[in-house]
């Protein structure tokens, strides 16, 4: 069995009454190691199926399985970075970064060293006594992964992480974090409505649609880990993915393009 294993999975919410499905028939096995980003419209249940696998909102009907064991609450081996950061403003922002390791009972001098070396993969090692305050969106940010790796967590759970980022900004940090998963072979569940921005990062795409929210497409991206965003191949997979959002199509597709 794959490492995350997700089998007709669905959630219903109720409300007022009236039965909701935000998730429909779900299957999607994913590896190890592997960087996949959730991709659709808004409300085709990105995120209630990130909370899912998190074990956050649980399915109610179907199975998710992590390593073979059930999800049935939140895991402290994962960890999750959502768009509005999650920093501690009374805390400095290395403070911030040793906060996990505190929860994990790490000596303090150990915590130091660790939380040294996140800043430093983060290029953030000159603001380690500075408050979240002082940083800009995009510095609050990478506190925030740099938080999150230093746990070594076995899979990192990103909602929309870079949303409220310009493109600028938005664009170093995806590289960011290529360069941090080169060297620290991470599980990333990674959700975004941004084609460009799954292109650019992901191993592979699960394309959502709504209404009900289900996966409808499966790619895997057949581009080189280094990837650049003006060459002839990466335009070629975003528009067939653009395509793909596009299609009336109901079954699920997996292919390599
Ligand atoms: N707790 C809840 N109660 C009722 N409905 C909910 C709840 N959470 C999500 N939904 C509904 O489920 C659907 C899917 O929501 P979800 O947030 O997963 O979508 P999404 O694809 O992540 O959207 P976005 O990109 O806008 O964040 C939406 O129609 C939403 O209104």
């Amino acid at each position: 069995m794959s490492y995350i294993h997700i089998e007709n999975a669905g959630k219903t919410f109720k409300e007022n009454g009236q039965e909701f499905t935000a998730l429909l028939d779900v299957n999607l096995d994913i590896e190890k190691g592997e960087f996949i980003c959730l991709l659709g419209p808004s409300g085709c249940g990105k995120s209630t199926l990130l909370n899912a696998i998190a074990g956050f909102d649980l399915v109610n009907k179907g199975s998710i399985k992590i390593d073979g064991k059930e999800v049935a609450a939140p895991s402290d081996r994962n960890v999750t970075i959502f768009q509005n950061y999650g920093l501690l403003p009374w805390r400095t922002v290395i403070k911030n970064v040793e906060l996990g390791l505190e929860a994990k009972k790490i000596d303090k001098a150990k915590r130091r060293e660790i939380a040294k070396k996140y800043l430093g993969l983060v290029k953030l090692e000159k603001f380690e006594n500075s408050f979240p305050r002082q940083l800009s969106g995009g510095m609050k940010q990478r506190v925030a992964i740099a938080r999150a790796l230093a746990v070594e967590p076995d899979i990192v759970f990103m909602d929309e992480p870079f949303g409220a980022l310009d493109a600028i900004t938005r664009m170093k940090l995806q590289d960011d974090i290529l360069e941090i998963c080169k060297n620290e072979k991470k599980t990333i569940i990674f959700v975004t409505h941004d084609i460009e921005e799954a292109v650019y990062l992901a191993d592979r795409i699960v394309i959502m649609t709504p209404n009900p929210g289900k996966v409808k497409s499966v790619i895997t991206v057949p581009l080189h880990h280094l990837r650049d965003r003006t060459s002839g191949d990466f335009l070629l997979v975003r528009d067939k993915i653009f395509d793909l959002l596009n299609m009336k199509t109901e079954e699920l597709i997996e292919y390599t393009i």
